[in-house]
């Protein structure tokens, strides 16, 4: 499979080197390349088609507005308030001078008069004037909060999308990383085992080399389908890789897990995938670890995920369990 533009080379080699170290396997090219190709073929955000792309982008162009309007509002609001404030408090202490000069007489009362009915009418211009800044900017609030409300909606259903495997519709492994950690904390919480699962399609690349490219995306779709029936609705696919896929299944432990990817196995067995007229056999391997009360998401993928290792390596269409 080609090297997606955007995915850094830099990275995945490191990655790759990474994965090697932690095997304790030497970095030689075969090695290498086995764990450099595996690496590339995960589909990550920067993989995402131009229609998402751009739809995260209107998103940000659309809160950019709404933060601008907002911030216009309230400056006006603001300076609205700041003057009107000034000139009611001018007016109010001339007002009590007025009144002063009123009571002990000191000034004629047509002139008291005259500059009383002045002062009274600034006072009503003044509030008349903050009483319609306010209600403007009352209306304008009220229709940044409900754009704000649909940005909010719109970033939610985008999140998730960017969370999602195009191909198969399960997670991918941005969106299994944002609840990998929750999932570890609230089995922690509840005490209830908690296990993963990683299976990997055995030799798929002669599927994609005797059926070509596309045959083999419509088999990982067909695999992805069989795996969502047999889960329960608590279980998480995630599309780990090229042809891995991880299932998460919380309040199971390695027995149940056992469990289901036998169940996959029948299932798969049951309902094959055709190809013109002819069935075509997938076998997986699968590596299955249950959370230690010691360990993080992180080590807990990695134990199920060497245990893979040891399946595929100890023949094809194995389970291996983690210690
Ligand atoms: N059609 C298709 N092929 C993919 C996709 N992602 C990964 N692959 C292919 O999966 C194959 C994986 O090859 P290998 O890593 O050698 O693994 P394998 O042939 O399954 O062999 P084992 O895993 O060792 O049993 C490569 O040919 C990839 O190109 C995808 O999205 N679509």
């Amino acid at each position: 499979m080609p090297i997606p533009p955007s995915v850094n080379p830099v990275e995945i080699a490191r990655i790759a080197l990474k994965r090697l170290a932690e095997r304790g396997m030497p970095p030689t090219p075969e090695n290498y390349a086995q764990f450099y190709n595996a690496i590339v073929t995960i589909k990550s955000p920067e993989e995402k088609t131009n229609d998402e792309l751009q739809q995260a982008w209107q998103i940000l162009c659309r809160l950019d507005d709404a933060v601008s309007d907002t911030r216009d509002t309230t400056e006006q609001l603001l300076s609205s308030l700041a003057e009107g404030g000034d000139t009611m408090a001018n007016r109010l202490g001339e007002l009590k001078q007025t009144r002063q000069a009123h009571l002990t007489r000191t000034q004629p009362p047509e002139e008291t008069h005259s500059k009383l009915e002045e002062l009274l009418d600034d006072i009503i211009h003044s509030t008349s004037n903050i009483h319609t800044t306010v209600k403007s900017s009352h209306i304008d609030l009220a229709a940044i909060r409900e754009s704000v409300r649909h940005i909010e909606e719109d970033l939610a259903h985008n999140r998730k999308m960017l969370e999602l495997d195009p191909l198969t519709g399960s997670l991918n492994r941005q969106g299994f990383d944002h609840l990998l950690s929750n999932e570890c904390k609230r089995a922690r919480r509840s005490g209830a085992k908690l296990t993963v699962v990683i299976f990997d399609l055995d030799d798929f690349k002669l599927i994609n080399d005797r059926h070509g490219h596309l045959v083999g995306d419509q088999v990982l779709v067909h695999m992805a389908n069989l795996a969502k029936a047999v889960l329960r609705e608590t279980d998480t696919l995630v599309r780990y890789g090229g042809e891995e896929f991880l299932v998460m299944l919380p309040e199971t432990d390695h027995r149940g897990a056992q469990y289901v990817v036998d169940r996959l196995r029948v299932v798969a067995n049951k309902s094959p995938f055709m190809h013109k007229a002819q069935r075509l056999e997938v076998t997986f391997s699968s590596g299955i670890a249950t959370l230690k009360d010691d360990e993080n998401g992180r080590a807990l993928v990695l134990r199920a995920d060497e245990a893979l290792y040891r399946a595929k390596h100890s023949g094809r269409g194995r389970i291996e369990v983690a210690e």
